[in-house]
């Protein structure tokens, strides 16, 4: 019977190829088997008649689960044209077909003559389809998969490598370790399985112990890419909150600021939210954990759920927490509920791509521009919004977000950081939680909501006089731009004695300059415009001021790094590497990091310290104002000369000059390298 069935299978298969062999094992699987027509083919008919039928009477399980020949035939190309589809990369395509053929092969009973042969085909079917449903991203549908091909043999080396694979997928790095193992120990010298278990090692590092190395990332550059980051969950749990309502984030023990909160990689990023939705309602229909993680974020459609208000049990969360698999059935999400839950809990951040142009790491705000996407981080999208946040996200790419500490922070106290860009006065910040449903009430809020005189009519004089101050500079003559600066510089000091003099608390003085940030920045950048002409006391001076006040307020954010950076090279350059105010600088400077990077060896922060640097150096804002220094040499060149040699002599000056030093020269193109002079 089994040379029969054999010879029929090679016939039918040796006569068909590549994807005609696919179509047609397709047209004929999915007749019903009397339907199936083998006519064309003489040979094959033949032998198809040729082949035993079913007894029929007598036993009537046997009778029943017994299978035709023809049904065993139809087994093997189940499998075939499930494995070509595979290859394919048609998963769907490929499940269907396997689950075909398993269910035609479970009707084979025990103690069958062709059961030995069954079950092999079963073991290979289950392993194959598990890797399939991997594929298509059904993590539970796959390991149930892999676990029934290991019970029929528990050392099938590619089902256990498999299993460990999915086993990481479902963030169970100890037990896919241990799969991992299992395999080693049938094929001790399988390279692949070699790898995964390094892989394995790092992955546990992380996921258990909150040990993250991206030295290479930083040292490579702002081109780089992060390496994959698993999941991690510190000191934190999901609580009620009472202050915001709903559910907020705790910590659990006291911790330090520039502690490792947790990790997260997004679930779901795009461009645009809509297409959030749709990715997001896909990803829940295939994996039941993640349905359950997303079902536990708020959608603020408080008549259509209410599950908002529940507190989820932190195992969904935690790497290597309990796995349920259970059947998708009693889970359901419907696409409502997912669409508020995308418009409540997306973050936006700018692309990776345009890192250079990143001014604040993974700010929420709604409205998305080309450059910014939108991702959903599901730990992190448990965290309050707070005016003076005691943590900070930092987004180095790959949709990985790392949440530190940027204060010190008590056990049981609730977990925030700022949704949007905090260096605002209150009007402003209140209107930018105009986009979310809640009016903040954090201690800076409820501050300068009582704060006597408006600080927001102080801000707008000062702010029109900065403008002012600057636009003159543009628009005067060299030597009179000169003096403009000037005065601009004093405004700054002038404006930080005034801050000085209210009797405050240091920590409310900075929230005010914090508030007024923006009058402080655009005075300081022209401050950075004129480095040449201001008294570099002055601005190291200045300098100070803005990073306190910025680190008081918020612990940090890009732009308390940028400021940091700039004041260490003022420092280094006014007083020397070797001094010991550059010293102190440094370990300042370090601090600043440690909120945004966690701890860093020295050789990581130089070169961190270096890409900020050339970052800045590329941003429009902090670019130093060379323009007086180009017209004076303009002008020279001009006046010994002639206009006719100007732009030969330029040329050979570019030429000549070092690198270094070809920041004095005109560069081409600029307004200062044509010969008229405004
Ligand atoms: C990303 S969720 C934060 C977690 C949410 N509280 C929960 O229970 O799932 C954002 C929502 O939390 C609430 N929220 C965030 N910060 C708040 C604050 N400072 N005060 C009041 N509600 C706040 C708002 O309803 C907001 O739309």
């Amino acid at each position: 019977m089994c040379s029969t069935m054999q010879l029929t299978q090679d016939c039918y298969l040796s006569r068909l190829d590549g994807r005609r062999k696919i179509e047609e094992a397709l047209r004929y699987l999915f007749q019903d088997l009397r339907e199936v027509t083998l006519e064309k083919d003489s040979e094959l008919s033949q032998n198809c008649k040729s082949s035993p039928e079913p007894e029929s009477g007598g036993d009537e399980i046997k009778t029943k689960s017994y299978l035709s020949e023809m049904e065993y035939l139809r087994v093997e190309n189940l499998r075939t044209a499930g494995n070509d589809l595979y290859a394919m990369g048609d998963w769907k395509g490929a499940i269907e077909m396997y689950s075909k053929c398993i269910s035609l092969m479970e009707r084979i009973p025990e103690g069958m003559e062709r059961y030995e042969w069954r079950t092999q085909l079963m073991l290979l079917t289950y392993s194959n389809r598990a890797e399939a449903h991997f594929r298509s991203n059904f993590l539970e549908d796959a390991l149930i998969d892999a676990n029934k091909a290991l019970l029929i043999n528990p050392k099938h080396v590619k089902t256990l490598s498999r299993k460990g694979k999915i086993l990481e997928a479902l963030e169970q790095y100890e037990l896919a370790r241990q799969c991992f193992n299992a395999a080693l120990e049938e094929a001790p010298r399988d390279l692949p399985i070699q790898r995964a278990i390094a892989r394995n090692k790092v992955s546990y590092q992380q996921a258990y112990q909150g040990q993250f190395d991206l030295t290479k990332y930083y040292l490579d550059g702002k081109n780089a890419n992060p390496p994959p980051c698993c999941n991690f969950v510190g000191p934190v749990e999901i609580r009620a909150s009472v202050a915001a309502g709903g559910r907020g984030l705790f910590a659990t023990r006291n911790v330090r600021a520039g502690d490792l909160l947790m990790v997260s990689n997004a679930v779901v990023r795009s461009p645009d939210k809509e297409t959030l939705v749709t990715q997001l309602s896909k990803l829940c229909s295939a994996s039941r954990r993640c349905l359950r993680q997303v079902q536990s974020l708020s959608s603020e459609l408080q008549i259509l759920s209410q599950e908002d208000n529940k507190i989820p049990p932190m195992e969904l969360f935690r790497p290597g927490g309990e796995l349920k698999l259970e059947s998708a059935a009693d889970v359901q999400l419907d696409l409502v509920r997912i669409h508020g839950i995308v418009k409540v809990n997306a973050i936006t951040v700018w692309d990776s791509s345009l890192e250079s142009e990143k001014t604040s790491s993974g700010t929420q705000e709604p409205e998305a521009s080309e450059s910014k996407y939108s991702a959903l981080w599901l730990l992190p999208s448990f965290m309050n919004h707070s005016c003076t946040p005691n943590c900070v996200t930092y987004n180095p790419g790959r949709d990985i977000l790392f949440v530190y500490a940027c204060r010190d922070i008590s056990a049981d106290e609730e977990l925030h950081i700022a949704y949007f860009d905090i260096l605002k006065d209150l009007e402003a910040r209140q209107a930018s939680t105009s986009n979310w449903p809640f009016f903040c009430k954090c201690p800076r809020c409820s501050w300068e909501c009582s704060f006597p005189r408006p600080l927001n009519e102080v801000r707008q004089k000062l702010l029109t006089a900065v403008q002012k101050a600057k636009s003159d500079c543009v628009k005067c003559l060299t030597a009179e731009r000169l003096r403009v600066r000037k005065e601009l510089a004093g405004l700054i000091l002038t404006l930080d004695k005034v801050v000085e003099s209210v009797d405050l608390e240091p920590m409310y003085k900075n929230w005010i300059r914090a508030s007024i940030m923006d009058v402080y920045l655009a005075s300081s950048r022209v401050l950075v415009a004129v480095l040449a002409y201001i008294e570099p006391g002055i601005r190291i001076q200045v300098l100070k001021i803005l990073v306190d006040a910025i680190t008081a307020v918020g612990g940090g954010d890009g732009i308390c790094i940028e400021i940091g950076v700039l004041l260490f090279e003022q420092v280094q350059e006014l007083y020397g590497k070797q001094s010991k105010e550059c010293q102190i600088a440094e370990t300042k400077l370090m601090e600043i990091f440690k909120l945004f990077h966690g701890k860093l060896t020295r050789n990581v922060f130089m070169a961190l310290v270096s890409n900020y640097s050339q970052c800045m150096k590329l941003s429009e804002d902090w670019t130093v104002d060379n323009t007086e220094l180009w017209d004076f040499w303009r002008t020279s060149v001009i006046r010994f000369f002639g206009s006719r040699y100007y732009f030969i002599i330029l040329r050979m000056l570019h030429w000549i000059l070092p690198r270094k030093l070809q920041h004095i020269l005109p560069p081409p193109g600029s307004a200062s390298y044509f010969l008229s002079i405004n």
